[in-house]
């Protein structure tokens, strides 16, 4: 099932003074997975809320919601063939986890309720899929949370619904649980092939689930794009710092040069003043400075765990810290300590106009 969304916005309080959604349009394909990723506040909530049919979207501006070509804005959310995962188990305690993922089917109006048999068949097909068969005579009390989470998915998927939304399904877990529901997710939504929203404010998570992301900030859509688009190329400054760790090099660029106290690099730039915005991966360092790139730093600490090697680096003529990530193979020829001075060689870096985002390769590392 396809969701359309037109116009869509949010006011709260008297007089609708504070918005929650500045009118916008989504697009959501059948059979997509997307994560609504934003700072708190921004309004991923709300925005799923208005999908599910339990807010319902200002007046003014007219907005609409269609799902497949059907328009459901008037609709009540019990029409609308949605399934809710939310973040505390809305499990029935009184009830096992059998009965539990029956329970919506079996109230049913008789008419469109399907028979006894078939019922068995679904829940156990649900249970199955989740790997909980063993467990379908327990009730929540006997469950871990990631087993409860994963009922209440078995549960949500039972009515089939065309459109699955989950607020922060995974957010009260601890991060191993979290990964695995996360494949669990995945997998059920690739089998049964129906179209999720889920809220986060995690970007791991977005970005490891999410066919296309939603970026909020402040009411409004910042960017929609795959993971990799939108870690690739950022629509604004505000979706580069919020994907990730981000080192600033701010300065005056006068004949091609970026100044900064005793620190400088060559930018093909225009003369002003300039913030540039750096990646721990997009920083090297080297015992040398380049002719290109003379940036003075000190290794304040170290992180030889996982992967890389996280360095962190400043220097009087940064304002706060850079963070460096280096290779192992880096870490060991460099014998890199605390306390130890070095030179910060820029990969590449980006820079932010607000309408025109760019990326440039370093001279740095190339000129030698
Ligand atoms: N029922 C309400 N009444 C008044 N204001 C509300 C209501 N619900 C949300 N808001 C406001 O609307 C804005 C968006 O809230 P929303 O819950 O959608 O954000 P969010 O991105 O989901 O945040 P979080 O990650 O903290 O849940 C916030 O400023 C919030 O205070």
């Amino acid at each position: 099932m396809s969701i359309h969304l037109e116009n869509i916005a949010k006011h709260y309080g008297r007089g609708g003074r504070h918005q929650a959604l500045a009118p916008l349009d989504l697009d959501i394909q059948q059979g997509e997975l997307i994560g609504l990723l934003g700072p708190s506040g921004s309004g991923k909530t709300t925005l799923l809320r208005i999908i599910a049919g339990l807010e319902a979207p200002d007046h003014k501006p007219a907005g609409r919601i269609l799902f497949g070509e059907r328009d459901v804005t008037q609709l009540h959310v019990r029409d609308r063939r949605i399934g809710f995962v939310f973040q505390h188990y809305a499990l029935f305690r009184h009830m096992t986890v059998y009965d539990n993922v029956a329970f919506g089917l079996t109230v049913m109006p008789r008419r469109q309720r399907p028979s006894s048999g078939e019922i068995r068949a679904r829940v156990h097909r649900l249970l199955e899929m989740v790997q909980l068969e063993k467990l379908a005579g327990r009730y929540p009390a006997q469950l871990s949370g990631g087993q409860q989470q994963r009922v209440s998915l078995a549960r949500s998927l039972a009515l089939r619904p065309d459109v699955l939304l989950l607020d922060e399904p995974f957010g009260a877990l601890d991060a191993k649980v979290r990964q695995e529901l996360r494949r669990w997710l995945r997998h059920l939504h690739d089998e049964l092939n129906f179209t999720s929203v889920f809220v986060t404010h995690d970007q791991e998570e977005a970005l490891e689930l999410s066919d296309r992301v939603v970026v909020m900030s402040d009411g409004r859509i910042e960017q929609i794009d795959t993971p990799e688009a939108l870690y690739r190329a950022p629509a604004n400054r505000f979706v580069f710092k919020f994907l990730g760790d981000a080192n600033h090099l701010e300065g005056e660029v006068r004949d091609g040069v970026l100044t900064c106290g005793d620190a400088r690099l060559d930018v093909d730039l225009p003369d002003g003043p300039e913030d540039l915005l750096l990646r721990p991966h997009e920083v090297a360092l080297d015992t040398a400075p380049r002719e290109s790139a003379h940036l003075p730093v000190t290794v304040t600490a170290i992180s030889p765990v996982g992967a890389e090697v996280r360095v962190e680096l400043a220097a009087d003529w940064l304002p706060g810290p850079w963070l460096a990530t280096v290779r192992h193979a880096d870490f060991e020829r460099l014998t890199l300590s605390r306390g130890q001075r070095l030179f910060a060689l820029p990969r590449r870096w980006h820079r932010f106009e607000d309408s025109a985002p760019a990326a440039h390769d370093s001279a740095a590392l190339l000129a030698g």
